[in-house]
């Protein structure tokens, strides 16, 4: 049987993808609240969503089948018919003050249709909508200006993060910042239940159950059996050596994992905003990552002997890559062509997030001009979309899509 869940590669043709359209979510962000929800400015509504469908488009019109987290997920929690575990969950994640307000909330969300209580509690729940009154201290002292009794998940369209598929699987992630963590619960029970991947063979490498964290940006297919793992901001080295017991241990296909150091700061948060895969031999690079000599912290993990696991230092990445991917020469592109402006700016904004549809063939935010003509010039198919609302999350193309399904390369 085929798996549902099926990526062997960075580049193969992009056959099914998830998406998740940004809604109000993202509206319920203020000033006081979006620097811990991960946001640097607030998106207009209608814009962003624009954007979104524009991309969704693009990628249909290229033959690419967009499935919607949204809409999954609700059709898992009526498939299992698990609604209100499901929500219990939530509820209990979501940080709630008391137990009376638990049940308030429970009673709230349970009456509305699967569809609206799913998109009710990705869209965060105001203080103002439900009638609340209590007599509990903690209620009674808690801060009278916070606007929300569950909080908004803003990230929610950058479907990369929470999950990320790996050859006929996954790993469903537990997610650095509490502004994150509920987001991989949607993915576990999407997977669980779900008629189109429930009980068909889809292997979970890692659960969200850990206490290391680990995120889909930094999780690159190179190959099916070679992985590129960012040691970065969201994931530990110790979740990727984890990871790598397990993979080995499970005949998953991957032999090899690429550890990647990158500096650990917001505007390089995962491997993908810094480094992505174009082609056979073909990468985007922001300089950044390299000191003076070209050199990036890099560590190769393989099996070793009794379920051991070898671990060599390598600094030469362009080398380490040539290598294991077998190529005569191997081409890192410079976001912003490597221009002491263009690429700090271009970088903030994605220029280096590119989305692999196909070899040699990627899709990209159309502000990133100079990246773009820079990718151009090496014969590669640039599409464009547009960008201006999209990028205030800090996520691009690759950020804001999940491949399901990749088309295995040709040897
Ligand atoms: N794969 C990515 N680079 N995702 C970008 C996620 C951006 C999001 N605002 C965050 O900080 O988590």
């Amino acid at each position: 049987m085929t798996s549902p869940v099926h990526v062997t590669s960075e580049i193969g043709t992009l056959k099914t993808v998830l998406l998740k359209r940004p809604g109000k979510e993202v509206e319920n962000l203020t000033p006081d609240i979006m620097g811990r929800l991960l946001f640097d400015d607030i998106p207009y509504l209608p814009e962003i969503q624009r954007e979104h469908d524009f991309f969704a488009k693009t990628l249909q019109d290229n033959g690419v089948e967009t499935i919607y987290l949204e809409t999954l997920a609700a059709e898992a929690l009526d498939a299992g018919n698990v609604k209100e575990e499901f929500l219990e969950k939530m509820l209990d994640e979501s940080g709630l003050v008391s137990s009376t307000l638990h049940a308030a909330l429970k009673e709230y969300l349970l009456s509305m249709e699967t569809q609206d209580m799913v998109d009710k509690i990705m869209a965060g729940v105001r203080t103002n909508e439900i009638d609340y009154k209590s007599n509990a201290l903690v209620d009674l002292s808690s801060s009278e200006d916070y606007p929300f009794f569950m909080d908004p998940m803003p990230n929610l369209y950058f479907t990369r993060d929470p999950a990320a598929s790996m050859g006929d699987g996954l790993t469903i992630n537990r997610m650095t910042f509490a502004a994150r963590r509920r987001e991989s619960l949607f993915m576990e029970y999407i997977m669980e239940f779900h008629p189109r991947f429930a009980n068909k063979g889809v292997n979970v490498w890692r659960s969200r159950n850990h206490l290391d964290r680990m995120e889909g940006g930094d999780e690159l297919i190179l190959n099916d059996h070679v992985l590129a793992i960012g040691i970065s901001q969201r994931t530990s080295a110790r979740s990727i050596e984890e990871l790598a017991q397990v993979l080995f241990a499970k005949h998953s296909g991957f032999d090899k994992i690429l550890a990647i150091k990158i500096p650990n700061n917001r505007a390089m948060m995962h491997l993908d905003t810094v480094f992505t895969m174009i082609d056979y031999d073909k990468f985007t690079i922001h300089p950044g990552i390299q000191d003076n000599g070209g050199n990036v912290d890099t560590f190769i993990l393989e099996p070793g002997k009794d379920n051991h696991i070898n671990i060599s230092h390598r600094t030469d990445l362009q080398n380490v890559l040539r290598e294991v991917l077998k190529v005569p020469e191997l081409i890192l592109i410079p976001v912003g062509n490597g221009d002491a402006v263009v690429a700090p700016r271009e970088q903030w904004n994605d220029g280096s997030n590119t989305l692999a549809i196909a070899p040699n063939t990627v899709v990209t935010y159309n502000r990133n001009y100079v990246s773009n003509e820079v990718l151009r010039s090496y014969g590669i198919k640039v599409i464009e979309v547009i960008s201006a609302e999209l990028s205030r999350g800090r996520g691009g193309p690759r950020c804001m899509s999940m491949p399901i399904v990749r088309e295995d390369l040709k040897k």
